[in-house]
């Protein structure tokens, strides 16, 4: 099993290219479901996750093309690919599949609105909590749907002609229901309005594309999506937006070690929340014609404080990180979670590397150390795995860190992007 090796002190000056967004990518890929005609996505980074969402939808009938021209010669994988789902070919989603990736229960709502029925794995837990699908459920249902659960499977049937249109308040934020319940409203007989929708940028990225093939939706990134159904889709080219937890996680890594360094082709409109906190911590960002320059000179990392929220607010997905940076900070900061019940499993093995951190509830009060030293560690999902990359970036000695795998899953060519600014990182094989 492959292991990423950091010899760490080396301040990260250079050019990072920032990818396509996993997290937008994977909603846009499912949303080929809807259409016979083919969806050309640009940017789409080359991903675990992705190869594993191509498999489902080849098992659904989609047909997919790669594109091997290179689109950036700089990070050469980002790939264009054409998807097209003639005819769907099943309905089921296996538990073999799906329990593998989350977001891969989201065929669920084109798969309904498309051929009126669908049965798909639950999801099943991960290792930052349970996740369980009860809103999907009660989205769906709003729709007019009916589902009936059933040796681990969801089976979840439309009324005869069709999901209906139906106004839909969400009890809690949920980026996979809001865009499971988006995509299964373009197909469906009337008007569909979500309120208490999620606000994240790759809500609005999948009703762009859906839009361009034909949909009519509006206020996407807002707090009400409104969905005037329409009978077909058609296909249409769409680019996927740039990874902004890609973006926070490297601008995090350069305020660790110090540096200057260029995240080219991202917005810093997509993480205004994180960047300002990263401000505060003693970073200098500024926006630029080709993405956004981190600069960390000298000054130390400053305390402080972060609680996780929905978009626009501080992003789960770069909790882990931010107590990374923050075990060399010149204080005590706290850092709270109130998305996911179970998403500090990076602490224990951030301490292995020195750090102070306790946790009381839903909290971690992080006290900085004047050094982090190098160790075997080991994360059990993708975000930590990266916070211990970042803290063994800036550890004395050698850190390897477990279970790459994990990493495989989001960050497209890691180890290559650091070292091209100066990090000493390599993957080892055994
Ligand atoms: C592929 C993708 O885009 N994944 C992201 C998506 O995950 P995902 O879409 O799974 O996250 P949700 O926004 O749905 O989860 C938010 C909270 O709602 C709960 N919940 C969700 C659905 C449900 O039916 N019932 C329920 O209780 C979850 O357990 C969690 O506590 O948003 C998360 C929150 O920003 C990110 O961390 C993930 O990286
Ligand atoms: C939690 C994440 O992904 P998923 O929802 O696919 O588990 C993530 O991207 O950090």
């Amino acid at each position: 099993m492959d292991r990423i090796r950091i010899s760490g002190g080396n301040e990260l000056r250079g050019t990072i290219p920032i990818s396509g967004a996993k997290n937008a990518a994977l909603p846009l890929m499912i949303a080929s479901l809807l259409t016979s005609d083919t969806l050309t996505l640009e940017n789409v980074p080359h991903l675990a996750d992705v190869e594993l969402l191509m498999r489902i939808l080849g098992n659904h009938g989609v047909d997919i093309a790669v594109n091997g021209r290179r689109e950036r010669q700089e990070d050469g994988y980002s790939r264009t690919i054409h998807f097209t789902c003639r005819t769907i070919v099943d309905t089921t989603a296996p538990y073999e599949l799906v329990s593998k990736m989350r977001a891969s229960f989201w065929v669920i709502g084109p798969l309904v609105a498309r051929e009126g029925r669908a049965r798909v794995s639950l999801p099943g837990g991960c290792a930052i909590g349970t996740r369980p699908v009860d809103l999907f459920l009660e989205a769906l249902q709003a729709l007019g749907a009916e589902i009936e659960i059933d040796g681990g499977y969801v089976n979840v049937t439309a009324p005869k002609g069709g999901l209906v249109g139906a106004r839909y308040v969400f009890p809690k934020v949920s980026v996979g229901a809001t865009h499971v319940m988006m995509m299964a409203a373009t197909l469906a007989k009337g008007t569909t309005v979500i309120e208490n929708a999620a606000r994240e940028p790759e809500i609005a990225d999948l009703a762009k594309c859906l839009n361009a093939m034909g949909a009519k939706i509006s206020g996407a990134g807002t707090r009400t999506i409104t969905v005037e159904g329409v009978t077909s889709l058609s296909g249409a080219r769409h680019r996927v937006l740039p990874d902004r937890i890609e973006t926070g996680t490297y601008a995090m890594a350069v305020a660790m070690t110090g540096g200057d360094v260029i995240l080219e082709g991202t917005q810093a409109a997509l993480l205004e929340n994180a960047l300002d906190t990263l401000r505060m911590a003693g970073a200098h960002i500024t926006e630029t014609e080709s993405g956004l320059r981190v600069v960390r000179n000298g000054n130390g990392i400053q305390p402080v404080d972060v609680t996780t929220e929905p978009f626009p607010g501080f992003p789960t997905d770069l909790q882990a990180q931010f107590m990374a940076l923050m075990t060399r900070s010149s204080g005590v900061s706290n850092i709270t979670e109130t998305i996911f019940e179970n998403r500090f499993m990076h602490v224990q093995e951030l301490a292995r590397l020195g750090a102070k951190i306790s946790l009381s509830g839903q909290t971690a009060r992080v006290e900085g150390v004047p050094r982090l030293k190098g160790a075997p560690v080991m994360a059990t999902d993708l975000r930590a795995s990266v916070s211990l990359v970042i803290a063994g970036l800036a550890a004395e000695g050698e850190t390897t860190v477990n279970r790459v795998y994990h990493l495989d899953r989001g960050f497209e060519r890691l180890e290559e992007k650091l070292t091209r600014c100066g990090a000493v990182v390599e993957r080892v094989s055994d």
